[in-house]
């Protein structure tokens, strides 16, 4: 039997015989019936759809306030008084991977000449995380503030320059490691690359603009053969994706000063060493396999030629980022508008003495009064590039940088350090 609507408006249009004003009639009446149970229809889904977001904006607010290791009001006064400046003229600082290995030495000596230092490091898992533990409690005992985050959190970046009007940005949080890249290549773009650009947005719209000065590589050099190497030498023939990350960053860095009118300065380090250090480099690892009676790979170049680098100690380093936190220029924007061109500046940060593999090793064996087992094999195709050497007059002429420690004393007092953090045989370290 047919149903009431389908005897008064025949589905098959023709079939119903009447006259024609009442058939205009029933098409419009059709007609507004269709449209307004399309019109319902609509307003279910916008409300089903409504509903769906806000409940999954209750449930992310609601895992972020779970799991969030920030905010908060005590959070923002600890932020505030770790930010506080203590002499005339002073900066505040906020010091990404300031947990790592640069990041810690660098955020001690802000602290201790008087800058407001906040850190921020998401601890991860690249080498053994409780070294960077016993590096956050060492900068607590400086009254340097660790918050816990990434990078990549562009909410907790606008919270951090909301609370603090932060005057620099050193930024060294990156995923550091030449050969590992082969492993692991998302975790260079993610860092190196989105974290970076995430790091910029946040500081092109912070009011006022931070300054920023970052951690480039020597590895951006790659292949280049002219030596000792300059700013101004090619650096578009990286060996390595990380190298290609760090030469993209000099390039991301260069928009957002043209477009936004961000100071930047980037700093190429040549493979820095020392106390605190990071366990996946030569130096250290070859420390702790010399003292567990392990062997130890030692690279050769072609044709049987040493590698080389030029190791640069940790404190000539913190002195080269301090250089560059004073001369560098201020942003010129705010709030994402620029209002004139800002300092664009890139340094060689090295040592400008190239000390051969072998002979690290050397140096190595007679301060742990231990021989090492060498295993020297041909540098497999991973990245690494035959030696590095920095040329530096730029940065001493623009800060006076002027490395004084060279490879032997360096290394005397990183040995000195590790083996009152390990022990000899690389046991429990030495509570700080
Ligand atoms: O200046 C940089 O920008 C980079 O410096 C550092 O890279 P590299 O100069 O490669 O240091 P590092 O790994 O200590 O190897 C040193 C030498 O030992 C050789 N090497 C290494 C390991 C091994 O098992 N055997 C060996 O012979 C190896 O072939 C090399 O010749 C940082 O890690 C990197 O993050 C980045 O900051």
């Amino acid at each position: 039997m047919p149903s009431l609507e389908e005897e008064l408006f025949p589905s098959t249009p023709g079939k119903f015989k009447g006259d024609r004003a009442h058939n205009m009639n029933r098409q419009v009446y059709r007609c507004f019936a269709s449209t307004s149970t399309m019109f319902l229809w609509a307003l279910f889904l916008i409300a089903l759809t409504a509903s769906y977001l806000s409940f999954q904006g209750f449930v992310d607010s609601g895992s972020r306030y779970l799991s969030a290791s920030w905010g908060g009001i005590n959070w923002e006064k600890q932020l505030r008084s770790s930010a506080q400046i203590q002499r005339h003229g002073g900066f505040s600082v906020l010091v990404t991977g300031a947990a790592g290995f640069v990041g810690s030495h660098v955020s001690i000596a802000l602290k201790r000449r008087g800058d407001g230092v906040v850190g921020l490091d998401n601890f991860n898992d690249y080498y053994d995380p409780s070294l960077k533990r016993a590096r956050k409690s060492l900068l607590e005992t400086h009254g340097v503030f660790i918050v816990e985050g990434d990078v990549n959190d562009a909410k907790l970046l606008a919270k951090l320059f909301d609370v603090v009007a932060f005057s620099h940005v050193m930024h060294l949080a990156a995923q550091a490691g030449v050969r590992y890249a082969m492993v692991n290549p998302h975790s260079y773009v993610h860092s190196n690359i989105a974290g970076l650009v995430t790091l910029l947005e946040a500081c092109k719209n912070a009011d006022p603009q931070p300054a920023i000065v970052w951690a480039s590589s020597s590895s951006v050099y790659g292949l280049n053969d002219k030596v000792p190497f300059s700013e101004a030498d090619r650096t578009d023939q990286p060996a390595s994706l990380y190298a290609a990350t760090k030469k993209a960053g000099e390039e991301i860095t260069h928009s957002y000063n043209h477009i936004y009118g961000l100071s930047i300065t980037g700093l190429r380090f040549f493979t820095v060493y020392g106390p605190w250090g990071r366990p996946d480099m030569a130096y250290f690892s070859f420390t702790r396999n010399i003292l567990q009676g392990k062997s130890i790979t030692v690279y050769r170049g072609k044709n049987r030629v040493d590698l080389a680098r030029d190791f640069t100690y940790i404190d000539d380093i913190v002195k080269g980022c301090l250089g560059s936190l004073d001369t560098a220029g201020k942003s010129t924007g705010s709030g994402g508008k620029k209002r004139g061109p800002a300092p664009y500046r890139i340094f060689n940060l090295g040592n400008t003495s190239p000390v051969t593999v072998p002979t690290l090793v050397s140096i190595l064996e007679r301060h742990l009064k231990v021989k090492a087992k060498r295993n020297i094999v041909d540098m497999p195709g991973n990245g690494d590039v035959p030696f590095t050497h920095a040329n530096i007059s730029s940065a001493r002429r623009e800060f006076g940088y002027k490395p004084t420690t060279d490879l032997q004393t360096g290394l005397k007092k990183f040995v000195k350090w590790y083996l009152s953090y390990y022990g000899y045989n690389h046991g429990k370290p030495v509570n700080y």
